[in-house]
Order: structure tokens, then C-alpha cells, then sequence
């Protein structure tokens, strides 16, 4: 991915037309396959100052293929009146330093961190010890077991990387699911009695932290099936996988 910057002056005349112009050609980057996302931001302190943030797919896919595809016609006869006004064109490279704020809690945090993850799993491998369908599996399960699982969540969900430091990472869990062949009813049972485990210890059950909890717990189950069968070869190293909000982070009233 390359972040077009463009910074554009503007006399505070045009402003009104300028946004008007790029409201429109909007249409042709929200259209456009080569454009991940885009902005344009006026500057505060400086109001005839303005930078459209444009992120491509890569600096070829914006130069051969938006300027030579089909949406460009119409891109440029929005903003062809301000040419002229561009004071800097570039793209720019990211670089490893980017993340994100706290503006918005983690998952892990809003759980209620490390001690609810482990009442969680603590309850889950009650009653999965229990289970005819899926007890067998775990019939030789570490006593550790349901507190390397709360570890491991607790890093998923952007609490602390312990899992990876002190447990060995994606790969020491990819290998304990290798060749168990998990069926699809397994699979199924042990999402339905985690689901039922945060109800009973009290997780939050706001939308916003379940639906987001849910869909972790719906991916991370189908890679275990996946990676469990007969003849799977998944990536054998990989980083533990990150989860945040999704598209709906915590509700606020005042936001
Ligand atoms: C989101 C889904 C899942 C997550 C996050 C997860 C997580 C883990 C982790 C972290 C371990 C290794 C623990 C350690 O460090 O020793 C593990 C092991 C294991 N998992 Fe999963 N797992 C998931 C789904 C499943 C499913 C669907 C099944 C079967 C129905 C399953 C069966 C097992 C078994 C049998 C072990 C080995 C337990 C032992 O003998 O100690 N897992 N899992």
C-alpha cells in the first residue's frame, strides 16, 4: 500500500466549490479497485490549507491503473479547476512506526482483562470436560490448560503478549490442534459452550464486545477445524492474531 499526500491552498472564496468538486469526484475513488481509502481534511489553524490523503494499493496500481481505468475521466473533470492550486503531489512509503491510541479501550480491557479471561476459560473447560461430544478430546489436557487459553485471548484481544513470550506463540498453539481431526459438531459445541461460559461469569453483554467476541471465536474455531484435519498445512509460524471492534467499537453517548 502507498498514501498519496496532496496538499492543496485554496482561497477561502473557492472553499465552498473546492469540497463541492471533491464531493463529487469522491464517487470515482469509492469506485475505484486501486483505492483502499481516502480524506480530505481542511487545516484549522490555516483554513485555506487542505490535504487529501489518498491510500492506493500501490504506487503502479494508482499511476497505470486508476489513471488509466475508467473512473479517471471523471475523477479529473471534478477537480480539473484546481490543478493549478496543488502545492505538493507525493506518495509516501509507511513505515513500521503506526498504531493505534487509546481512545477507544481494548476488547481486553472492556473484558475486564487477564482475571475475567480466566474465570472464563476456567468455567469453559468445566463443563467442556463434561461434554460427551468434545470431553474426549480433552481427556489429557494440561492442568494449565484453561489459563494458557485465557493467555492467549487476553493477546488476541490487545492485552499483554504473553502468550507469545512466555507460552511459544501461534506455533506452539497451531500444533496442539494438528491432526485432531475436529468435526464440525465439535466445533460447534465447544463455540456454543464458550458463548454459554460468558454468560455465566459475566462477560459484558453489550452488542458491541459480543458481536465483536463472536466473530473472533467464529474464525478462530473454523482455522482450528481447518488446521486439525487429516493432511492440513497451514503456516507453521505466523504472529497471534489481533481482534479489535470491527465496525461497531463500544457505544458512547456523546460521541
Ligand atoms: C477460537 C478458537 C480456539 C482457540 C483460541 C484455541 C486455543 C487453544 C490454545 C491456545 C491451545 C494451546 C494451549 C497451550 O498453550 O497449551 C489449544 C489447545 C487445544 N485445543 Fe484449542 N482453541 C480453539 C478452538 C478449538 C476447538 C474448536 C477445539 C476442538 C473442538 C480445540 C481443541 C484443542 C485441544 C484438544 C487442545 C490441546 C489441549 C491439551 O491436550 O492440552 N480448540 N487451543
Amino acid at each position: 500500500m502507498i498514501v498519496e499526500y496532496i496538499r492543496y491552498r485554496i482561497g477561502r472564496a473557492d472553499a465552498e466549490e473546492f469540497e463541492a468538486a471533491y464531493g463529487r469526484a469522491a464517487a470515482s475513488l469509492a469506485a475505484a479497485p486501486q483505492c483502499v481509502d481516502y480524506e480530505l481534511s481542511r487545516c484549522v489553524d490555516e483554513p485555506e490549507w487542505y490535504v487529501l490523503r489518498i491510500t492506493w494499493t500501490s504506487a503502479d496500481d494508482h499511476l497505470q491503473g486508476f489513471r488509466g481505468g475508467e473512473h479517471f475521466a471523471a475523477f479529473f473533470s471534478a477537480i480539473k479547476p484546481y490543478v493549478q492550486q496543488i502545492e505538493e503531489m507525493r506518495h509516501y512509503e509507511r513505515t513500521a512506526v503506526r498504531g493505534a491510541g487509546s481512545s477507544v479501550p481494548s476488547m481486553y480491557d472492556w473484558a475486564g482483562g487477564i482475571e475475567a479471561l480466566e474465570r472464563l476459560t476456567e468455567t469453559f473447560y468445566e463443563q467442556v470436560l463434561k461434554d460427551d461430544l468434545i470431553g474426549p478430546l480433552f481427556a489429557h489436557m494440561d492442568p494449565g490448560h484453561p489459563k494458557y487459553v485465557a493467555m492467549w485471548l487476553a493477546e488476541v484481544f490487545g492485552g499483554p503478549s504473553r502468550y507469545t513470550h512466555e507460552r511459544g506463540g501461534y506455533h506452539h498453539m497451531l500444533v496442539q490442534h494438528l491432526g485432531k481431526a475436529i468435526t464440525e459438531p465439535q466445533r460447534r459445541r465447544w463455540v456454543n459452550l464458550l458463548m454459554d461460559a460468558a454468560d455465566v461469569v459475566g462477560l459484558p453483554s453489550d452488542p458491541e464486545f459480543r458481536a465483536a467476541f463472536a466473530s473472533y471465536i467464529e474464525w478462530g474455531t473454523r482455522l482450528a477445524f481447518a488446521n486439525s484435519q487429516p493432511g492440513a498445512r497451514p503456516p507453521q509460524q505466523a504472529p497471534v492474531p489481533r481482534w479489535g471492534w470491527g465496525v461497531a467499537p463500544p457505544y458512547s453517548p456523546t460521541s
